[in-house]
């Protein structure tokens, strides 16, 4: 065709009324098409208008890194300096065991807050977001004692519910406040007291095994075990006994046990090792389309499938084996329906059958057998770890290791305890006085690597936050309160403020469980959730309903290893903190053989 032929055809400048009839013309007869034409073009158009005019945002105004690209945000390097300290490198923040503090999960966000000199900042996130990250004790508290107010995401729901199980940790609100109610009697210090000797005989028989564990002598020579491992099993099994009166036998190296524990470690292990493909298919596998579960998966996400399986099957086999029981209770007890039973289930499903409940606030039998899968995790997972942590630290440091051996004879003393009668102490004896440096341990082993290190929430309505001190904005104002809009995304950075020398006084790396002796006075005036004064087992209404049971589980485990074995460091492997679910402890390029502890345990 010629060009003065193609002018005649395609006058230029084009006939608006003829280019409008043309389209016209081409959507009728190609529908389809022209729609998704016109979603693709507006949806354009929208994401233009969100990168170019952004929305100006309640907290434009705080602290916090540039914005690097819209789609990006600010990648938080805990190794690269923001504010003050702005591309420089960061140096180590070695720690006396000879670990670099950041490499710990959310470290990242202490030195951001250190970084800029604020306890509150905010982070560019992708896609245009924006993320408040705390560690100021005063809007902490505020959040976490709102549980209407501010919760976790939609998404966060969902992962927690995958998880953790469909109970009470998974729920907010009023619907928590009733599981609460039903929950809450089987945390009573009455009720906890009564499981201490359950917590001796699970603790005695673990040393019994281990014991006789020769199994990591070939990898790692003579005396060393697996703290995570025999631990997990510990734990596990007294979670099983005095949660719902369930023999895992998981020390003892039981089918139930075993398979809980394996079906544990191989999801963590995969959690610890996932990859972006991992995410992208566990992410349409779990959150998009769970229908599609019978597609080819990754190995990573067919293990943490699994998981989910043996903890589904576990939990309704525990049921159904709880219902049998109360039944038959029911036909020979007549009015004594629970035979003296004490296990944590037991008392919710009789706080739940009190003629005093209302009806619409009973808990069916599913929401019932959703804590249990929940117990099984939170009650579990937890204190093994901590306790493993707990040993490295006191491995590492032979002279306090000694002090508190030391300690714990002095106690026995004054609590006219013989070393070989370890369970006459009871409740009363071990939270006393003269244990207080074995909870000093604990807490400072908590304090340095808690097992939830970040806490999300979004706020479900419009606020204002005061502040504990004045927050410095950007122009050079001072502003007291931080304001919130509906839908905003909050991160309660625990270890952040862990980390923070205001509350818990200088060197804050360090591991010193004498610190808990001597805190600076602010620790007091601010507040944090009692009764260790952290926020390690959150705050507010939804804040750990197992911390008491933790502790003194976790204490009497700690009493009887000490008194058992000197433990000593395995020489030539580091360690390094690792999220999967919780922080867990691995060997650095032994990351594939899942959480693991190696210490050398040497019989006194
Ligand atoms: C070192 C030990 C433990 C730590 C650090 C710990 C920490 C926490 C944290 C941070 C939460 C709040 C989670 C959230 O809302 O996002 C929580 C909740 C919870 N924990 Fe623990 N936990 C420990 C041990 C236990 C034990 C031994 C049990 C049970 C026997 C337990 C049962 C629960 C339950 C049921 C909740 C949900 C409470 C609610 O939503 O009302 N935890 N825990």
């Amino acid at each position: 065709m010629s060009s003065a032929n193609y002018s005649r055809s395609h006058p230029y400048p084009p006939d608006a009324n003829a280019l409008l009839e043309a389209t016209r013309r081409h959507a009728i007869s190609h529908p389809v098409s022209t729609l998704l034409v016109t979603l693709a073009a507006l949806a354009g158009s929208y994401l233009l208008a969100l990168i170019y005019f952004p929305k100006t945002s309640a907290w434009s105004n705080l602290p916090g890194p540039k914005r690097h690209s819209w789609w990006l945000g600010n990648r938080n390097n805990a190794r690269i300096g923001q504010g003050k300290n702005e591309g420089k490198p960061r140096p180590p923040l070695m720690t006396r065991e000879g670990d670099d503090l950041l490499d710990v999960p959310d470290v990242a966000n202490a030195a951001l807050l250190e970084d800029f000199e604020s306890d509150n900042v905010i982070l560019p996130r992708p896609l245009g977001g924006e993320l408040l990250v705390t560690r100021d004790p005063a809007v902490m508290n505020h959040i976490l004692s709102d549980s209407h107010g501010y919760q976790r995401s939609a998404a966060g729901t969902k992962a927690t519910k995958i998880i953790v199980g469909d109970g009470i940790v998974a729920v907010f609100g009023d619907e928590h406040k009733k599981q609460r109610k039903m929950v809450g009697p089987a945390f009573s210090v009455d009720h906890l007291r009564a499981l201490v000797p359950t917590f001796w005989d699970l603790t005695n028989a673990m040393v019994d095994q281990m014991e006789k564990d020769l199994d990591y002598e070939a990898k790692f020579g003579k005396d060393a075990k697996d703290a995570v491992k025999w631990f997990g099993r510990a734990t596990l099994d007294i979670i099983g006994k005095t949660g719902f009166d369930y023999d895992f036998e998981a020390v003892a190296q039981g089918p139930n046990g075993m398979s809980v524990r394996s079906a544990f470690h191989a999801a963590m292990t995969s959690t610890m090792n996932i990859g972006a493909f991992d995410a992208i298919v566990g992410g349409v596998i779990f959150f998009v389309v769970p229908s599609l579960h019978f597609l080819p998966v990754t190995d990573n996400v067919r293990k943490m499938l699994e998981m989910r399986s043996e903890l589904i099957r576990t939990s309704q086999k525990i049921v159904q084996i709880k219902a049998k029981q109360i039944r038959e209770e029911l036909a020979h007890a007549g009015d004594e329906t629970f035979s003296g039973r004490k296990d944590i289930l037991h008392l919710c499903m009789r706080a739940n059958m009190s003629p005093d409940i209302k009806e619409a606030d009973r808990l069916s039998d599913e929401t019932l057998a959703g804590q249990i899968v929940t117990f099984l995790f939170a009650g579990h997972e937890t204190t093994a770890t901590t306790l493993s942590w707990c040993l490295y630290f006191l491995a590492m440091n032979a002279g306090l290791q000694d002090e508190l051996r030391q300690s714990i004879h002095d106690a026995l003393k004054q609590t006219s305890t013989a070393v070989d009668d370890l369970p006459s102490l009871g409740w009363n004896e071990i939270n006393s006085a003269p244990f207080k440096k074995v909870e000093n341990a604990l807490v400072e082993t908590l304090r340095l690597r808690p097992p939830v290190s970040t806490t999300f929430r979004t706020a479900f309505r419009n606020d204002q936050i005061p502040t504990t001190t004045p927050v410095r904005t950007r122009d050079g104002r001072m502003q007291s309160t931080i304001p919130i809009e509906n839908g905003a995304e909050i991160a309660l950075s625990i270890s952040g403020n862990c980390l923070d020398a205001k509350y818990f006084g200088p060197d804050t790396h360090i591991y010193d469980p004498s610190r808990w002796d001597n805190l600076p006075a602010a620790h007091a005036q601010a507040r944090m959730p009692p009764p260790w004064g952290f926020y390690v087992f959150n705050g507010g209404p939804k804040s750990c309903i197992g911390n008491r049971f933790a502790m003194t589980e976790m204490k009497v485990i700690l009493i009887k290893v000490l008194l058992t074995w000197r433990i000593e460091p395995v020489e030539g492997i580091k360690l390094k903190s690792v999220p999967a679910v919780v922080q867990r402890p691995a060997v650095v390029g032994r990351e594939k053989e899942g959480s693991q502890l190696p210490l050398r345990f040497v019989r006194i």
